[in-house]
């Protein structure tokens, strides 16, 4: 049990009524979790507004509420509190309620449109083989030293960070590795936190759904940098235009990373093939498991928190060249001649790097077969740009469903049509079947050549109608390859 005056310390308030002493079993955020003795939190999200909540949760036993406007009618023997935004206190109250956890480990944020699973990914397998305990909140999976705690979010709400890290903490963690998504940033998710670190890898279109425009997109992701403490460092993509806006308002030590412009860490690409890449880093020439430019730009940015971080170059760049990277990011799969790539890319610009990625290590007459769709209830606006890119990168282009979520997949599949080029119809099919579209490219693809499976990568279900049906990319590659068996 905690005070309540305790677990509100930092939190700008606006008044209160009632007991500050009281004494409280948890923190909630959702009425239906309510329990006997906890605190609601009221707050005004997407869907709904939380405040009208605020009855069924003292019925269900709340003792506490806080909120940003207080309810008309109040209750006796239960505690309000106004504070200036919600979302804002429950990152704070999160915190002092588990003790603080971040303040306790070294804390590295990773914010961008691309590459921030792979980059916190690669950051939490090289500081495991660099011998820390380490901790890592990603899309895919969260991590404490070898456990693994099934993901919901790319960021999770600020309880359950709080919750995880505290986790870590007790688990001997020195070290966390977290995705800072934009929804994340700006629903306060990440109040409270005392970062070490943070860093930005690049932004390009997308969540125009959520933010409404690229200015507020990039307003969102500039806001974890302004809010970085003074002592903590922040680390950017000098390539990216918007590298040096993170900067702009940031008091603490900036610092840049880069291929092209100058920057404080510098890599040069010295080969890149579909078995890995050859980089020049600190005038060291390192191999890496890895491929293409992108990663070229992920071990960068990895290599300069490690430094940052304190370690020493030379460690780092020996264990970086060791480790394996994020499942479902460009993840190979080689059989019979024929190479099949699983990659996450559901961005036109994740799309586009990977195709060109794939491009750039084409030996010489294979073909390059992709096979890509949209999801549904998310952003449209990419989905002809996104068609109009697989066709303009590969020899033949396979439409298909991502997660259709609760859209008719084939209006979703006549909205990407929308984008190509009428002269690359002919090289394009449309098979609303994900499965049969995987099956048909299996079934045209040559020995040499590559098939692109786009959007999907590390997910393990296809979400249609509410419904998850377990659907994994990399399996059903395998599997259809395997069963065409092309010796
Ligand atoms: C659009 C969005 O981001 N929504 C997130 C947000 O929910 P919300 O505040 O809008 O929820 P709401 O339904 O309007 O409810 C408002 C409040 O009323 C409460 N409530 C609601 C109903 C009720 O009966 N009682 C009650 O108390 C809710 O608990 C909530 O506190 O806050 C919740 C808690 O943190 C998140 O779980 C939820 O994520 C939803 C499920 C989601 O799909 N989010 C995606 C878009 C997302 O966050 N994605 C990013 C990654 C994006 C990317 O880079 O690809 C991520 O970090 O995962
Ligand atoms: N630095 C990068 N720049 C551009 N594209 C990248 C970069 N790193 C990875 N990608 C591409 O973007 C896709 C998504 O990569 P990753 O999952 O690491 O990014 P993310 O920012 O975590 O995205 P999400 O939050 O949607 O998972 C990858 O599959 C790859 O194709």
């Amino acid at each position: 049990m905690k005070v309540l005056k305790d677990i509100l310390y930092k939190v700008s308030l606006t008044s209160t009524i009632g007991n500050m002493e009281v004494e409280v079993g948890d923190i909630v955020f959702d009425s239906r979790k309510v329990l006997s003795g906890t605190v609601f939190v009221a707050i005004s999200g997407t869907q709904v507004d939380g405040h009208a909540f605020i009855e069924t949760a003292i019925e269900k036993g709340a003792v506490a509420i806080i909120c940003e406007t207080m309810p008309e009618k109040l209750q006796g023997n239960v505690t309000y509190v106004q504070v200036v935004n919600s979302s804002k206190a429950l990152g704070i109250m999160a915190s002092n309620y588990f003790e603080n956890p971040s303040e306790k480990l070294k804390l590295v944020a990773v914010t961008g449109t691309n590459g921030k699973t792979t980059t916190v990914t690669l950051l939490y397998q090289l500081f495991m083989e660099m011998g820390y305990q380490t901790g890592l909140l990603s899309t895919v999976e969260n991590k404490i030293n070898e456990l693994t705690i099934p993901s919901t979010h790319t960021t999770p709400d600020a309880l359950s960070i709080q919750k995880l890290l505290r986790q870590m903490v007790d688990a001997g963690c020195t070290h966390c590795f977290m995705e800072a998504s934009s929804h994340a940033i700006v629903q306060e998710r990440t109040a409270g936190l005392t970062f070490a670190g943070a860093l930005f890898t690049n932004i390009t279109h997308d969540h125009l759904d959520y933010h409404g425009s690229f200015d507020e997109y990039i307003k969102a992701k500039k806001k974890l940098f302004d809010e970085l403490p003074k002592d903590a460092f922040a680390l950017v993509n000098a390539d990216d235009k918007r590298g040096m806006v993170m900067l702009q308002n940031f008091k603490g030590s900036g610092h840049t990373f880069g291929l092209k412009f100058p920057a404080d860490f510098k890599a040069k690409i010295i080969s890149n093939t579909l078995e890995g890449l050859e980089l020049e880093i600190d005038n060291r020439q390192v191999w890496f498991r890895m491929i293409g430019q992108f990663n070229a730009y992920n071990l960068l940015g990895v290599f300069a928190i490690a430094v940052l971080l304190g370690e020493e170059e030379e460690e780092v760049l020996m264990q970086l060249s060791k480790v394996p990277g994020a499942q479902g990011r460009f993840d190979k799969i080689a059989m019979y001649g024929i190479t099949a790539i699983v990659d996450y890319a559901h961005t036109p610009d994740a799309l586009e790097n990977v195709l060109k990625t794939i491009q750039g290590v084409r030996t010489g007459g294979e073909q390059v077969i992709t096979v890509v769709g949209c999801g549904g209830n998310r952003d449209k606006t990419k989905r002809p740009v996104m068609a109009k890119i697989a066709t303009q990168f590969s020899d033949k282009v396979i439409l298909t469903s991502d997660n259709p979520r609760d859209e008719e997949p084939m209006s979703i599949l006549r909205e990407m049509e929308a984008g190509i080029n009428p002269v690359d119809f002919k090289k394009t099919l449309v098979i609303e079947d994900r499965r049969e579209a995987i099956k048909t490219a299996a079934v045209m693809a040559k020995k040499g050549d590559i098939i692109l499976v786009a959007g999907k990568g590390h997910e393990t279900y296809q979400e249609i109608k509410g419904v998850k049906y377990p659907f994994d990319d990399r399996q059903v590659v395998a599997e259809l390859l395997n069963l065409l068996n092309k010796d």
